[in-house]
């Protein structure tokens, strides 16, 4: 096998970070509906979201095939209230002003789970944004990267330029906190490749 672990994912981010980060993996999507549930804090929703999707694909491979599974969550928030992915443009617009000169929160869950062992780990990041007008809001939206992202926004990208200040785990905020990430996967005796 060319591989070391399961990566339970279709986000091309979290792809990229643990490409970079020297891992060898396979990935296998969990499609696992994203609803909050009443009450629920954006980390405890992160958290949820992250161990459902490893469940699922772990349950899904043969329990003889003891590669670990990682699944992640991402969400955005702000005053506590989450903003999930935008639904249209409209909304997307609104989560854009929302955020304009103010901070928000990142919080972004892992988890590592090989049959019924599991191991979980989570970031928090302050993200603190300038000013964002409606015409740069529709702009963004018409460039097409909010789309598929929490909080209609993608740090690494076109959006960097709003943001004067992050405390925390710009991968986290990424979709995938590198450094704890690493260190999970260390317990079960995964290592990435060393870069040269
Ligand atoms: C805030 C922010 C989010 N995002 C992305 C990371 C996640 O891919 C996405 C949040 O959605 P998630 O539901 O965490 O992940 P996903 O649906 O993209 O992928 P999967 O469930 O298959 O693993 O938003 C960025 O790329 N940049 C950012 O700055």
């Amino acid at each position: 096998m060319d591989y070391d672990f399961y990566l339970a994912s279709r986000s091309p981010r979290r792809v990229q970070l643990l490409r970079e980060a020297g891992y060898r993996f396979h990935c296998l999507p969990a499609d696992v509906p994203e609803v909050v549930r009443a009450g629920e804090s954006p980390e405890d929703f992160a958290r949820r979201l992250a161990t459902d999707k490893a469940g699922a694909v772990s349950q899904r491979l043969d329990a003889a095939a003891v590669l670990p599974v990682v699944g992640a969550d991402t969400d955005v928030s702000i005053d506590g209230q989450i903003l999930g992915k935008p639904r249209d443009r409209a909304d997307a617009v609104d989560m854009l002003l929302r955020l304009s000169g103010r901070a928000h929160q990142v919080h972004t869950a892992v988890v590592v789970r090989r049959g019924d062992e599991q191991a979980i780990a989570g970031t928090r990041t302050d993200v603190f944004f300038g000013r964002v007008t409606r015409a740069e809001a529709e702009a963004y939206w018409d460039s097409g990267e909010p789309a598929d992202k929490a909080g209609a926004y993608a740090i690494q990208g076109l959006a960097g330029r709003w943001v004067k200040e992050i405390r925390g785990s710009y991968s986290g905020v990424v979709g995938l906190p590198v450094f704890e990430t690493m260190e999970l996967l260390r317990r079960f005796g995964v290592e990435p490749g060393m870069p040269r």
